[in-house]
């Protein structure tokens, strides 16, 4: 199979930095995955995914979205469209000066006809409940609202690929599950998703899970290899599983003498916890 994003012995270092940020990173991602990529602070997650769309470039090695490297400038408007990013901070992506506005911007910016572009950008706004508030001020709404914005302006490129970054790491909970919701759906439609969080009960809706620590990829495969081996998530700086918690604290009290069954239930660290 042909991968969308292909990582070629990468390593990365900022300018400013003698150290490696990247070291030694191969992946690829498949058409239509949901890979999530979770890792303690500072382990290089948002660095990588900055390559994905060619917002930074290797030091060392290859990245190709597409079969067309990032490292040739002449690739990376159409890398762009294909690759659309939301990050954590929806206000950092705001630039319109009405809901409408700002989701449309974007397009009149690549050259979209007028006609087509207001015709984008009502299906987007209709698809995440934004049309009603359309001619709203963006800085009146919501941080879920805000965010969901975000998410309507790269949708309205048409991308292929969408790089969630920490996206609901600012939301309340209600909030950030429908932004989760959001990325859910997009998937189920055939949209390649990337994200990347450290909200550990996130990880199982991914079809993959890449663990970093330190600039280097320590584990690649699904959400439930990667629970079933508690190294994967040590030294991660990772909070365990709530269900994982719960077990620990109950057999730490043992004299609770609860059923075995329910404390064979809470073992699995696939515990459906709402
Ligand atoms: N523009 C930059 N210039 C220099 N160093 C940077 C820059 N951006 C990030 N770094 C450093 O690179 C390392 C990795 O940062 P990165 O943001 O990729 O990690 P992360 O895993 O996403 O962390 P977090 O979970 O805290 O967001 C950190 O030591 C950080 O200080």
């Amino acid at each position: 199979m042909e991968s969308v994003i292909s990582v070629k012995n990468v390593w990365l270092r900022y300018g400013s930095r003698h150290d490696w940020i990247l070291r030694e990173i191969n992946l690829a991602v498949y058409e239509g995955e949901w890979v999530t990529i979770v890792g303690g602070n500072g382990s290089g997650k948002s660095t990588l995914v900055r390559l994905f769309n060619g917002l930074l470039k290797p030091s060392l090695g290859d990245v190709t979205v597409y079969g067309k490297t990032t490292s040739d400038v002449r690739n990376l408007m159409t890398i762009r469209q294909h690759v659309g990013m939301v990050f954590q901070n929806a206000d950092n992506q705001i630039v319109g000066v009405t809901v409408q506005e700002d989701t449309i911007f974007g397009l009149y910016n690549i050259g979209v006809a007028q006609e087509q572009a207001e015709h984008r950008c009502r299906d987007v706004l209709q698809r995440l409940g934004l049309y009603e508030i359309k001619d709203h001020p963006p800085h009146l709404l919501s941080g879920g609202e805000k965010q969901k914005l975000a998410i309507a302006g790269v949708l309205a490129m048409e991308p292929k690929v969408i790089v969630f970054d920490e996206c609901t790491s600012m939301l309340d909970s209600k909030s950030a599950k429908e932004v989760h919701k959001i990325m859910s759906d997009l998937h189920n439609c055939g949209f390649t998703i990337i994200q990347v969080t450290n909200e550990i009960e996130e990880i199982f809706t991914a079809d993959r899970l890449v663990v970093m620590r330190k600039g280097t990829i320590r584990f690649d495969g699904t959400p439930r290899e990667a629970v079933d081996n508690p190294a994967v998530f040590k030294d991660s700086a990772l909070p365990p599983l709530f269900s994982v918690r719960i077990h620990n604290l109950l057999y730490a009290s043992r004299n609770l003498h609860l059923p075995t069954a329910i404390e064979r239930e809470l073992a699995d660290p696939l515990w459906k916890f709402v």
